[in-house]
């Protein structure tokens, strides 16, 4: 993850959130593992770089360089379309980070995950501290992980809830990926991007927020042409996948 992927990434998934085209994301690596994590020499040289001449502009300067560090991968999560995220090998500091901000993960037999920023001396603060506990569930689990940067593989991921399936290689994974992409792609963009933000809404608010925000949300989206088109389907007993949806 060197600093043009930083920048790239959010101009990349501000694009997608506007694509009517697009209604869903697949996330893969490239290469013999899905990502080693930041640059560190990048790191070094640029993130950690102090400007300003004294200790509160230089605090305030690294604070806003964070700040932007930490849109790269919120703006996965802003993204209303669903991402599909495909881990193959090693999944590596950042790399941990960016995949608790996608939607569904899925990994290959040989993905392994650590939490690897304690190692180099730091407090994860693009995102894993803040999602993977609301990802795996486990408390105990993720303090273990973050606070030892010991690395968890492909069953234990399963187990924990980090990943939903695991693939026996990468070209499994692949076809794996792209056949949830359909399945999703299918459906009504009203139902599934309201389904996203809605779920994202939930799980940062109180049942009885989610519920009003719904309500709210639902006002105005079940008048949508979808739902007749999608309720059809169910009385004639098809796929919803059979139905044309407009773009959104
Ligand atoms: C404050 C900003 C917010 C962001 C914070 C982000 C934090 C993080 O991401 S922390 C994690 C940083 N990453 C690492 O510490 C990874 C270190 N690398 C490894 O563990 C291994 O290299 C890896 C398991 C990824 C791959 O192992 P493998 O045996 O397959 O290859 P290597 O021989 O180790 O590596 C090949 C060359 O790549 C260089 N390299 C690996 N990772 C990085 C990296 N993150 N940044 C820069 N360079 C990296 C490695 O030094 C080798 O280089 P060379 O010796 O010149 O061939």
């Amino acid at each position: 993850m060197n600093s043009a992927f930083w920048s790239e990434m959010v101009t990349c998934f501000n694009e997608l959130s506007e694509d009517a085209q697009c209604r869903v994301v697949v996330v893969s690596g490239a290469g013999k593992l899905f990502t080693a994590g930041i640059d560190l020499m990048d790191m070094m040289n640029s993130v950690l770089q102090p400007e300003g001449d004294d200790t509160a502009r230089i605090s305030w300067g690294i604070k806003k360089k964070i700040k932007k560090l930490q849109e790269t991968f919120s703006v996965i999560e802003k993204c209303p379309k669903p991402v599909v995220v495909a881990i193959h090998g090693a999944c590596v500091g950042a790399g941990v980070d960016m995949i608790t901000a996608c939607d569904i993960r899925l990994c290959t037999q040989d993905a392994w995950f650590q939490v690897k920023e304690v190692d180099i001396g730091l407090a994860a603060d693009v995102g894993t501290l803040q999602r993977l506990p609301k990802v795996i569930g486990s408390q105990s689990l993720v303090n273990e992980l973050a606070l030892t940067a010991r690395k968890m593989y492909a069953d234990e991921a399963k187990s924990s809830g980090l990943v939903s399936r695991v693939f026996a290689d990468k070209e499994a994974m692949m076809a794996g990926a792209l056949e949830i992409a359909g399945e999703i792609a299918g459906r009504s963009p009203v139902a599934v991007q309201g389904t996203k933000i809605n779920l994202i809404y939930a799980r940062n608010h109180s049942v009885a927020d989610g519920l009003d925000y719904i309500a709210t949300w639902n006002m105005s989206m079940l008048q949508t042409e979808d739902l007749m088109k999608s309720a059809q389907a169910a009385l004639e007993k098809k796929s919803p996948k059979t139905m044309t949806y407009s773009k959104l």
